[in-house]
C-alpha cells in the first residue's frame, strides 16, 4: 500500500484569534514537506491522545503557550503526495503566554491573510474564517 492509500492521519490545527480578529500563522520549517509554506500551527495526533490534547501539546512545543480552551470548528480531508490527512481545525480565543518561536519557525499575526504560499488544504479556510471573525 502506498502512503496515500492508508488511513488518514489525524492532525490537530489551532487558529489563535485575538479580539480584533487577527490570527496567528506559522511557516513550515526546512526538512518538512512543503517547507516555507504558511499554515496554522499544529501537528499530528499521537496514539492515545485526544485531538485537543494533541493541540495543546503542539502549542507548548512550537510556541510555548497553553491553549486554555478551543472550539472545534471544521474538518477537512486532503490527499497530498506525502500523506492523506484529516485536519481538525480549532479556534481558540483563550490561551496563556506570549507565542515564542521555539522551533525556529517564522510566525505572523494576520488580519486579512497576506503571507504566502499557504498549504493547499488551508487555502479554502481563509474565506470561511472571514465569515466568523468580522
Ligand atoms: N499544522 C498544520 N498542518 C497542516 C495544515 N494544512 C495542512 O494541509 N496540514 C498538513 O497536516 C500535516 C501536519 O503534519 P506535520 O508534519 O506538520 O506535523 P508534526 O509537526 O506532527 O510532524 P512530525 O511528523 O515532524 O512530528 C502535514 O501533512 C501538513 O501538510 C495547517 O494549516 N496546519
Amino acid at each position: 500500500m502506498t502512503e496515500t492509500q492508508k488511513r488518514p492521519v489525524d492532525v490537530a490545527v489551532g487558529i489563535l484569534m485575538q479580539a480584533n480578529g487577527d490570527v496567528l500563522l506559522g511557516q513550515r520549517p526546512e526538512g518538512k514537506p512543503y517547507a516555507g509554506y504558511w499554515e496554522f500551527p499544529g501537528g499530528k495526533v499521537d496514539p492515545g491522545e485526544t485531538i485537543f490534547q494533541a493541540l495543546q501539546r503542539e502549542f507548548v512545543e512550537e510556541l510555548g503557550i497553553e491553549v486554555v480552551s478551543a472550539e472545534e470548528w471544521c474538518g477537512i480531508e486532503h490527499v497530498y503526495e506525502h500523506a492523506h490527512v484529516r485536519l481538525h481545525f480549532f479556534i481558540s480565543r483563550e490561551w496563556r503566554g506570549e507565542p515564542q518561536s521555539l522551533e525556529g519557525q517564522a510566525f505572523a499575526w494576520q488580519g486579512t491573510v497576506g503571507v504566502e504560499p499557504l498549504l493547499p488544504a488551508t487555502i479554502p479556510l481563509l474565506e470561511w474564517l472571514d465569515k466568523v471573525r468580522y
